[in-house]
Parts: C-alpha cells; sequence; structure tokens
C-alpha cells in the first residue's frame, strides 16, 4: 500500500483516500459527494471545486472511463492539486474559481481500473457480468443515448466497443447521465478525458453531420490545443470526432452536447502510440501541466461566452 502521489500512478484506494483528505483539507474549495456505485459495489466519488456560492455556471469533467487509461485520473487528481494551490495565488485560476464550479470525477470506471492493477493492465470496459456469455464488460463509451448502437459500436458482449442492452444499461453510466441531467442548466461545459493519440475532439462522433456550434467549437479546440502545445511544444490534432479520429456513436460528449451541454469536448491524451496506453510515470507531470493549460483556455471561454 504506498502513498498518494501525484506524479506517480496510484490504485484505487489510494485515490478514494486522496478524495477524502483534499476536501477535508479544503473545505472552502473542494466538497466530495457520492454519485453512485459500481456493477462490483464501489463508490464513485465527485470532487466540487470551486469557492462556495449560489447559481454559478459549471464545467464537468471525468477520467477514467476507460480502465486502461491511467494517465486521465492523474490528470483529474492534478487538476484539483493545482486549483487548491492556486486559489488566491494565480490571479486567472482564482478568476475561475470565484465564477465557475468544475465538478471533478477522478475514476468513473472503478471496477475496470482496479481490474487493470490486478488482473489485465489493458482491461478497457466495465465489469458488468452479460448474459448467456462469459464476456464481461460494457463500453462505457458506447453506452449513451446518441446514436446509440449504430456506428463504431456492436451489441456483441465480447466486443471492446460493446454497446450494453440499452443507453446508460451500466450502473456507472447511469449516475453520471443523473448527476448531469440533474445539474442542467448550470453545467455548460463537458470535458471526458481519455487517452491516447493526443487529439481534442468535438461533437459529433456518431455521424458526420455538423454540430449547430461547429464554427465556435472549432475555433475554441484550436485555441485550447494552441495553448496545449505552447509549453512543450506536444502536437496535438483537433475536429468532430466522426472525421478526427473514427465514426463512434453512443459516446458521452456526443449526448451531453445533444443534452444541451454546448462545450463538450473528448481529450485524448498523450502519447501517439510510443507507449499508448502504459504512458511512462516520468511523463505524468509534463503530460498534466499542459492539459492544464487547454482546460484553463476553455474555462475561461465559458466564463465569457456561457
Ligand atoms: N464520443 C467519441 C469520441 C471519440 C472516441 C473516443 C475514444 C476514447 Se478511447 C473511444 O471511446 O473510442
Ligand atoms: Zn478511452
Ligand atoms: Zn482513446
Ligand atoms: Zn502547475
Amino acid at each position: 500500500r504506498s502513498v498518494h502521489s501525484y506524479e506517480q500512478y496510484n490504485e484505487l484506494e489510494n485515490i478514494y483516500a486522496w478524495t477524502a483528505n483534499i476536501a477535508a483539507q479544503n473545505p472552502n474549495l473542494v466538497t466530495r459527494s457520492q454519485i453512485g456505485t459500481s456493477f462490483e459495489g464501489r463508490p464513485i466519488y465527485l470532487l466540487k471545486v470551486g469557492k462556495a456560492g449560489a447559481n454559478k455556471n459549471a464545467i464537468f469533467i471525468d477520467c477514467g472511463f476507460h480502465a486502461r487509461e491511467w494517465i486521465t485520473p492523474a490528470f483529474c487528481q492534478w487538476f484539483v492539486k493545482e486549483a487548491v494551490n492556486s486559489y488566491g495565488s494565480d490571479p486567472e485560476f482564482t478568476n475561475l474559481l470565484n465564477n465557475l464550479d468544475f465538478y471533478v470525477l477522478p475514476v468513473l470506471n472503478v471496477d475496470g481500473y482496479v481490474y487493470t492493477w490486478t488482473n489485465d493492465r489493458m482491461w478497457r470496459k466495465t465489469r458488468s457480468l452479460n448474459k448467456n456469455t462469459p464476456c464481461v464488460g460494457t463500453d462505457p463509451n458506447r453506452n449513451f443515448a446518441a446514436g446509440w448502437g449504430t456506428n463504431g459500436a456492436t451489441s456483441s458482449p465480447c466486443s471492446e466497443v460493446y454497446c450494453g442492452t440499452i443507453p446508460e444499461s451500466e450502473s456507472e453510466t447511469r449516475a453520471l447521465g443523473d448527476f448531469i441531467r440533474s445539474n442542467l442548466p448550470a453545467i455548460k461545459s463537458y470535458l471526458t478525458i481519455h487517452s491516447y493519440s493526443q487529439m481534442l475532439l468535438f461533437p459529433y462522433s456518431y455521424t458526420h453531420k455538423l454540430a449547430n456550434d461547429y464554427d465556435e467549437l472549432f475555433t475554441l479546440a484550436e485555441g485550447a490545443v494552441n495553448a496545449l502545445s505552447s509549453l512543450y511544444g506536444t502536437q496535438y490534432t483537433y475536429g468532430p470526432g466522426g472525421k478526427t479520429i473514427y465514426l463512434s456513436s453512443g459516446g458521452s460528449d456526443d449526448w451531453a452536447y445533444d443534452t444541451g451541454v454546448k462545450y463538450s469536448f473528448t481529450f485524448e491524451l498523450r502519447d501517439t502510440g510510443k507507449y499508448g496506453f502504459i504512458l511512462p510515470e516520468s511523463e505524468i507531470v509534463e503530460t498534466c501541466e499542459e492539459t492544464m493549460l487547454a482546460v484553463k483556455y476553455i474555462a475561461n471561454h465559458v466564463l465569457n461566452n456561457a
């Protein structure tokens, strides 16, 4: 049982303890809640980060959708650390935290995350049991009501992109959907953090049709990517998911957008395939710092335009 570190990958129990500690140590900025329970009965924790106040607009950030994408929970933890360390000292971040709430979900797919530590580092899906097959799990990023069960997904439970029996069939995706639905219209932006490819994607992925807000989202993505690459020169591609990476249905970003969350993006963090999902711990700090710049860029746009 190692102790928590922002510069190493943390096992779930240490992330749980961290969520309790960071909230207890920063009561004026951070509150923890549980938005649901996983298939195997683990809590799904959410951190609300920002100066307490009524009727603030909010940005929702989730990490750990896919179990093997370990750099993503590392980023969500880094974001919260940066927020509490910056408040009162960094004017830009202080302004964001005074005027916006950030809902940060460090690990959505908690069962899958544990499984990558204990059994299969390359696991992607949830760990729910499927009927009439030994194949386990649903792809949470094909499980939302956005063109559900069409392009880039399948009804075969043994597939890595199994869409589930119905939209939000998974307790994890249902918890996420319920939270966002019950916090509209305050939630103006939805950022779902994945790896790897170094891409910033926006709706749609389930179709090639252009989003109504295509122009604004494209320009915003461009600015965010430029901010990101300004730190270490990391190159990102950006654009609508269907065109930029591949057609894929049932995605949480497309669902959030169609539900009314305009500033909806999927991040694919480092790298482009050298290490892939097994990104070395030596790259955690740089990856998190550069991603912070993109997220703050988007947050400033939300603050000034939502
Ligand atoms: N909503 C789909 C966004 C584009 C695909 C994202 C990747 C992350 Se690993 C996927 O879910 O296959
Ligand atoms: Zn992913
Ligand atoms: Zn990915
Ligand atoms: Zn920093």
